[in-house]
């Protein structure tokens, strides 16, 4: 095998199901916001502290200094496929697996679980739906160039692990 990066918007799932994939698969899980507050403390503390650019910096130096296992399963921050050349280099170091979900299911998902995301904190009903529409809606079209693409709402390990097959056949 190899690694495979899950990318997609906050609250896509790339944390639950890589965990679950790579319990199925039988290989190492990585998750990469986890491997950055070990090192760090809390995101949302180093966003108040050392503010989204330091971030985005800090968190593109983890993915490419990071030391891998020859097989994993690699969940990354929803952001961080956007910013500089992350894309390209995941994708030259593995398989890229796009979560989609839309707007309204991950606004649901997320209602309990944004305190922890920085982006997300004081957003309250139709102002978080909002900025997550008009945020996946910027994001997508770079989200779309994974080399995979997975519907992520009714998403299983064994769909994802079927999707990385037939895509290396
Ligand atoms: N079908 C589902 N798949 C994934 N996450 C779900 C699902 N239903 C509810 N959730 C919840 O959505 C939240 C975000 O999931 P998470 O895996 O942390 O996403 P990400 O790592 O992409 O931000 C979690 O609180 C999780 O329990
Ligand atoms: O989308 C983003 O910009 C972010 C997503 C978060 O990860 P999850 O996608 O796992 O929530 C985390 O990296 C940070 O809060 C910023
Ligand atoms: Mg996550």
């Amino acid at each position: 095998m190899s690694l495979t990066f899950l990318i997609g918007f906050m609250g896509s799932g790339k944390t639950t199901h890589g965990r679950k994939l790579a319990n199925f698969l039988d290989v190492d899980f990585i998750d990469l916001d986890e491997v950055f507050e070990q090192q760090n403390g809390t995101i949302s503390n180093y966003f108040t502290v050392f503010g989204e650019e330091k971030f985005r910096q800090t968190e593109s130096d983890l993915l490419k200094n990071t030391v891998y296992p020859e097989n994993a399963i690699v969940s990354t921050g929803g952001g961080l496929p956007v910013f500089f050349d992350n894309l390209n280099w995941m994708k030259q170091h593995g398989t890229v697996i796009y979560l989609q979900v839309p707007p309204g299911v991950i606004a649901a998902r997320l209602s309990n679980a944004k305190n922890e995301r920085p982006l997300l904190q004081h957003k309250t009903g139709n102002e978080l739906l909002q900025f997550i529409t008009e945020r996946l809606a910027e994001r997508e079209p770079i989200y779309l160039k994974a080399q995979i693409i997975a519907d992520g709402v009714g998403i299983t390990a064994r769909k994802l692990a079927d999707l990385l097959v037939h895509h290396s056949t």
